[in-house]
């Protein structure tokens, strides 16, 4: 057995009158590769948080190579060598790779000791790029790399110095399989020299494969840490759950396909952003239909249903719904127009942070609510109540401010939000990026329920298997154009991936 890098024993954290964390212990040893999983708010995030000296804990013990700590900043945790890649990317946009590297660390002075020293920085970095085995231009700024480039930058950075523990929060987060693969490939390396690495994701096909071990936290405390290669994901789904979960198997297709004789509610034809990042792209959704995007990263996926959305101008083309040729130049005209966007995780858009879950779930449809104040409040509460408890949402109740959830559960109340504008037409950026598999679960369960009642999805996803379960149909978006339309009928990852790596080939052909 391995010496123990890291031994945590009754962490306790509490926000007010609620704790976090209560009584969490866990073990971490060189090399391996340790997942740490849970429902949204089951406390992941805290104890990251206080690992790397972000949350001082309210009591417990941290040893590290067998000496007591206390981190009580995140200098202390580098100090250490435990660092952090988060999906919220602490890059500089304007400097470039190497500068990058560099932030926070004392530059190099060139040989007369005068100036800086920009060729020993290249050079160190182009040592550590071949010692991990990576290929990335580390001349160009951040803001021009792709999520898979900085996200590897990032892990480049924490490895300048020596890194003992690096943590992984969601690192996959917007990453295709392809680029996943290269991730996988530098975990296993960057284990094999010793480092060991904390895996946090909802993943679950990613644990399984890339973890040696696996420590689930439900409600704030330990459950259980247990070897990948015994265990599965239904029995770790069970120990994250605080409630047992009914309905169809985890990851089936859950409803019926939808009327292929649908009327079309989305017509989108020839449109392009002024941006030139979306050309000429023609589409359409049915009423009751569940439409997917699929494409590699910087495809152009956000950027269409942006301009689809009117937060990105457009340049020509012409948008329909319901056979009316509609202007959206604004969210607000699109709204009115009965389309809803619900943005990804990390942007957050529309979630007012001080403000309550109740008011931020109602912002929208004030109008539809204000007919007397009195009836006004009550039918909020509840409408507010039923899609908390509908999504789960973990929090001390709906006055809570949007601030204290975790990250997870405020992607469920801007999720809560748009479906209380009962829209026609739901835009959807990555509608599960951040939350549990059994939320995940639901959210399809609620994106194919409104379908199904003659409204309208289209959704992009850089999840594969998302695409697979929940789309009657999709397209393959490839630089900006539509490459193929493919039915999702007995469809099989490596056709859809086919159309990504060789767009405009084969039968599939679109346009
Ligand atoms: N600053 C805060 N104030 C009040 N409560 C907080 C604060 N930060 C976290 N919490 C609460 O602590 C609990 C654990 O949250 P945490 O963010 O650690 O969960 P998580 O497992 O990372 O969730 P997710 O998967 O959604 O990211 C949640 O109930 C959350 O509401």
């Amino acid at each position: 057995m391995k010496l123990t890098l890291l031994h945590v024993e009754g962490l306790n954290k509490a926000f007010g009158p609620h704790y976090a964390l209560y009584e969490v212990g866990l073990d971490i040893v060189p090399g391996e590769v340790h997942a740490l999983i849970g429902e949204n708010g089951a406390g992941k995030s805290t104890f990251i948080k206080i690992l790397t000296g972000v949350y001082t804990p309210d009591a417990g013990q941290i040893i590290w190579n067998g000496k007591e700590e206390h981190i009580t900043s995140p200098g202390d945790a580098r100090k250490l060598g435990i660092n952090v890649v988060h999906q919220d990317r602490n890059l500089v946009p304007s400097f470039t790779g190497v500068e990058n590297l560099y932030l926070g660390l004392p530059y190099p002075r060139n040989r007369y000791k005068l100036g800086i020293g920009w060729k020993q920085m290249q050079e160190r970095a182009q040592e550590l790029m071949t010692e991990l085995g990576l290929q990335l231009d580390l001349n160009k700024p951040a803001a021009r790399m792709s999520p898979p480039e900085k996200t590897l930058l990032e892990i480049m950075r924490a490895m300048m110095l020596e890194c003992r523990l690096l943590i992984l929060d969601e690192p996959t987060a917007s990453l295709t399989d392809q680029e996943t693969e290269s991730l996988f490939t530098l975990i296993r390396k960057l284990a094999q020299r010793g480092t060991a690495i904390l895996y946090v994701s909802h993943r679950m096909d990613e644990i399984t494969r890339i973890s040696d071990r696996v420590t689930v936290l439900r409600n704030g405390q330990f459950v259980a840490t247990t070897a990948t290669g015994q265990t599965n994901r239904e029995l770790l789904i069970r120990q994250m759950s605080s409630a047992p979960s009914e309905g169809p198997g985890l990851g089936e297709r859950q409803s019926s396909r939808a009327l292929s004789s649908g009327k079309n509610l989305l017509e989108v034809e020839s449109l392009a952003s002024a941006d030139g990042k979306v050309k000429e792209v023609s589409l359409k959704v049915r009423e009751g239909e569940v439409v997917g995007i699929f494409g590699l990263a910087g495809a152009g996926r956000t950027e269409l249903l942006e301009t689809i959305y009117g937060l990105r101008k457009q340049s020509a083309g012409k948008i329909s719904l319901h056979g009316q040729e509609i202007r959206t130049d604004s969210p607000r005209q699109s709204l009115d127009q009965g389309i809803v966007l619900i943005p990804e995780e990390r942007k957050r858009d529309g979630l007012v942070m001080n403000l309550p879950i109740r008011e931020n779930m109602t912002l929208s449809i004030l109008d539809r609510l204000s007919s007397g104040w009195r009836m006004r409040a009550g039918a909020e509460r509840q409408e507010v109540d039923g899609w908390m408890t509908a999504m789960k949402v973990k929090a001390s109740g709906m006055e809570q401010p949007v601030r204290e959830l975790s990250g997870g559960n405020q992607q469920k109340v801007v999720f809560a939000k748009a479906l209380l504008t009962k829209p026609a037409l739901f835009l959807c950026d990555e509608p599960t990026q951040a939350v549990d598999v059994m939320t995940r679960e639901e959210i399809h369960r609620l994106l194919i329920e409104q379908a199904r009642e003659g409204r309208g999805v289209l959704f992009v996803s850089s999840d594969l298997q998302e695409v697979l379960e929940l789309s009657d149909r999709l397209y393959v978006l490839h630089e900006g154009r539509i490459a193929g339309e493919l039915d999702n009928a007995g469809l099989t990852p490596e056709q859809i991936l086919a159309i990504c790596y060789n767009p405009y080939k084969g039968s599939e052909q679109h346009g």
